[in-house]
């Protein structure tokens, strides 16, 4: 989101702006998973440990690429963006060597900063566990993986091509999955009546809250949409740019994209923690609230 064109913070809290923004979202991921998808699973740059010798780093070859692309990042200020998470703890990281820009204060403070909304440990798990297998053909009975054997099909010795496609698309998933705080802002400040006694009970309605944020026609039409998109994004053309009929199951294994592991990445792990981002940005919603602006905005229910 450009935070800084000069657009004012009801149009940047619209739920069509945000919507749009994720929308748009979902092409950048595409695009990034079919680049990573060029190369072999490669499963030595998971493991931790596997590469201490040459590079000093108790992590995995990909934690240490996490640490070193955010650690420059950081310095051009890209963490200071309220809709950049860094997968490097903040306090790891070298401050910024020109000004902070001054942002519109979008969301609110003491919940957008809450621990417990940064799920990014949670999107490295399932993107190395699930997703990176999926897209690479290990395990999912494609084509490029039959081979149980680590053979060439798995491991192409392009361990720093394979890490640098890695870290654009964790980093893009974690902008994703993390626009879940402007989505729930926006969505209470819509209505803060229908949350705030779900948020003040006493533990606070986790699915209470969940059912209101969720909007299933939302997420049916986005499924549709995306796999329609990977096919479009991935469809190959002859040398004279004709489109070549490929059938949907064979795109994975024709150096494409898997549309069944895009779908379900969205499905199974983006769309959830998206919603868990939602459900706990809005557990921390009314921290440090006065008294006199909760009673404020029940007053919206009675109306
Ligand atoms: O668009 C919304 O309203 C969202 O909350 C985002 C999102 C999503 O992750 O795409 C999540 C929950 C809703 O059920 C629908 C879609």
């Amino acid at each position: 989101m450009n935070f800084t064109s000069g657009a004012d913070v009801p149009e940047l809290l619209s739920l069509e702006n945000i919507r749009g923004q994720l929308i748009r979202l979902e092409d950048t991921i595409i695009f990034l998973l079919i680049e990573r998808a060029q190369f072999a699973f490669n499963h030595k740059i998971y493991e931790a440990g596997a590469f201490k010798d040459e590079i000093g780093f108790e992590g995995s070859w990909l934690e240490w690429f996490l640490f070193e692309t955010e650690s420059f990042h950081a310095k051009a200020r890209r963490f200071t963006s309220p809709d950049e998470h860094p997968f490097t703890p903040l306090d790891r990281l070298p401050k910024p060597i020109i000004k902070p820009l001054s942002f519109p204060s979008l969301l609110y403070q003491p919940a957008a900063s809450h621990p417990s909304v940064n799920v990014n440990s949670r999107i490295l798990k399932f993107y190395v566990e699930h997703i990176v297998p999926g897209i690479t053909g290990v395990g999912n009975g494609s084509a490029k993986g039959k081979s149980k054997e680590v053979g060439k099909d798995q491991d192409d010795g392009n361990y720093g091509s394979a890490a640098t496609r890695d870290v654009e698309v964790l980093q893009a998933l974690s902008r994703r999955i993390h626009f879940g705080m402007f989505v729930s802002e926006s969505k209470f400040l819509s209505a803060p009546h229908d949350f705030i006694p779900h948020i003040l009970s006493n533990p606070p309605n986790e699915d209470a809250l969940a059912g209101l944020i969720t909007k299933p026609e939302v997420e049916a039409k986005l499924l549709v949409r995306l796999a329609n998109k990977a096919r479009v994004y991935g469809c190959e053309m002859d040398a004279d740019g004709r489109v070549v009929e490929v059938p949907d199951e064979e795109m994975g294994s024709r150096g494409k994209i898997d549309l069944k592991a895009v779908v379900g990445m969205y499905r199974d792990w983006v769309i959830p923690l998206t919603k868990d981002v939602e459900v706990d940005y809005l557990i921390h919603r009314l921290d440090g609230v006065p008294q006199t602006q909760i009673d404020e905005w029940m007053k919206g229910a009675k109306a």
